[in-house]
């Protein structure tokens, strides 16, 4: 089709789209050919499940401004039409399409390249990650189901909670459907990372942007292991620093959860981790090398099936998983006070889809 006959296509094509009902979300075949046409912008599709939530929202805005992005699918069963009409006029190069409930989970994944999973409720005051499971993991499984048959080469990555159980579940879908690819999963414990490096950062009296802490385990309470003995810019800390500092990292969640007083937990920092790892994964597709983050993954740095620990990141999901490292005494005490929660939540999440609970009557 000639460039201007296209162009004219897509002019119509858009007022008729504004005509239509707004819940008209899927890209038509014209609009492709235009996109194609006017040489959309080089870069990768990215899905974002749960995109009108709480995290999805900022996180959908992140996306949308990064040039690593040339299409930005949203699906929510809830409100993605709206979501989509407000991004979708900002003048940056991602195309951005909604997808509404469960009928359009499969067209919302053809085709992509990183998927991010912000689906699922958020804690209240008083309630542990846990206490999540039982909405959470049915909803975890359905979306990875629709990953398995739409994209099942893709990137994941998981935020919905809790962590330390839904990638074990994720595993375990992908693994029944034939396509588990260790290498391509990863629980998105950035925020971690992200209130270390500025929680210490406050200690020490530095620009946060300086500071890097490994934090090692899972994303939930004790499980989270913050190992400031291999922060950089080394530091000595005093026992009181360490003490305040571990605790304020493992609780870092439950301190906005108590803040926002039942509004629901972390949104705008945890969509800026989620930005910046998704970000560190697209770039590692992109061909750059020496990309390393801290994420939880299926890893045999411990006895246990998943754990969190550093790991580079390359064209084809991780390259290489780092070890430990060194452990002072005291975080030597808290890996070994994690192992039976962890190993219990990763349990709890292989059960879920191996012995899959009855059906309510
Ligand atoms: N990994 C991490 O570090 C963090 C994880 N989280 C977790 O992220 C999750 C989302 O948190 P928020 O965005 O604050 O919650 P939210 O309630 O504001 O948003 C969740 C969104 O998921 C959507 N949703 C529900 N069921 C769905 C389904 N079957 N398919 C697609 N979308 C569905 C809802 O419609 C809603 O728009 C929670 O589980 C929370 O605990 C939150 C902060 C940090
Ligand atoms: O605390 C929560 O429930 C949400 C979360 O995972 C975090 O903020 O780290």
């Amino acid at each position: 089709m000639e460039m201007a006959n296209v162009r004219a296509q897509v002019r119509l094509a858009r007022i008729a789209s504004h005509m239509e009902a707004p819940e008209r979300n899927i890209m038509t075949g014209v609009e492709r050919e235009a996109t194609r046409a006017r040489g959309a912008a080089p870069g990768f599709k990215v899905a974002i499940l749960g995109a009108a939530g709480g995290i999805g929202q900022p996180l959908s805005l992140l996306m949308k401004m990064s040039p690593l992005v040339s299409t930005l699918h949203l699906y929510d069963v809830f409100n993605t039409p709206g979501v989509v009409a407000d991004l979708s006029h900002t003048n940056t190069s991602a195309v951005v399409r909604g997808f509404l409930g469960n009928d359009q989970l499969g067209p919302a994944l053809d085709g992509m390249d990183l998927v991010i999973i912000p689906a699922g409720v958020p804690r209240k005051p008083g309630m542990t990650r846990d206490d999540l499971f039982n909405i959470n993991a049915g909803i975890v499984r359905t979306l990875i189901e629709g990953v398995a048959k739409h994209c099942p080469r893709a990137i994941i990555n998981i935020i919905s909670n809790p962590v330390n159980s839904t990638v074990p579940i994720a595993a375990e879908v992908l693994k029944k459907a034939g396509v588990y690819d260790p290498k391509r999963l990863f629980g998105v414990t950035t925020l971690d990372v992200v209130r270390a490096n500025t929680f210490v950062a406050d200690v020490i009296g530095v620009d946060p942007k300086m500071v890097d802490v490994p934090v090692l385990g899972g994303h939930a309470g004790i499980t989270i292991l913050p190992i400031l003995s291999q922060a950089t810019p080394k530091f000595t800390f005093t026992d009181k620093e360490v003490a305040y500092l571990t605790n304020r990292i493992q609780n870092g969640g439950t301190e906005v959860v108590e803040a926002k007083k039942g509004a629901g937990s972390a949104t705008l920092s945890m969509a800026y981790a989620a930005a910046k790892f998704a970000e560190s994964c697209l770039r590692a597709l992109q061909g750059e090398s020496g990309i390393v983050e801290c994420a939880y993954v299926d890893c045999e740095v411990t006895e246990l099936p998943f754990f969190a620990t550093k790991v580079r990141i390359g064209r084809s999901g991780i390259e290489e998983i780092y070890p430990l490292g060194p452990l002072n005494a005291h975080e030597r005490e808290g890996l070994e006070k994690l192992k039976p929660e962890l190993h219990e939540s990763i349990q709890k999440g292989v059960k879920f889809v191996q012995n899959p609970p009855a059906p309510k009557s």
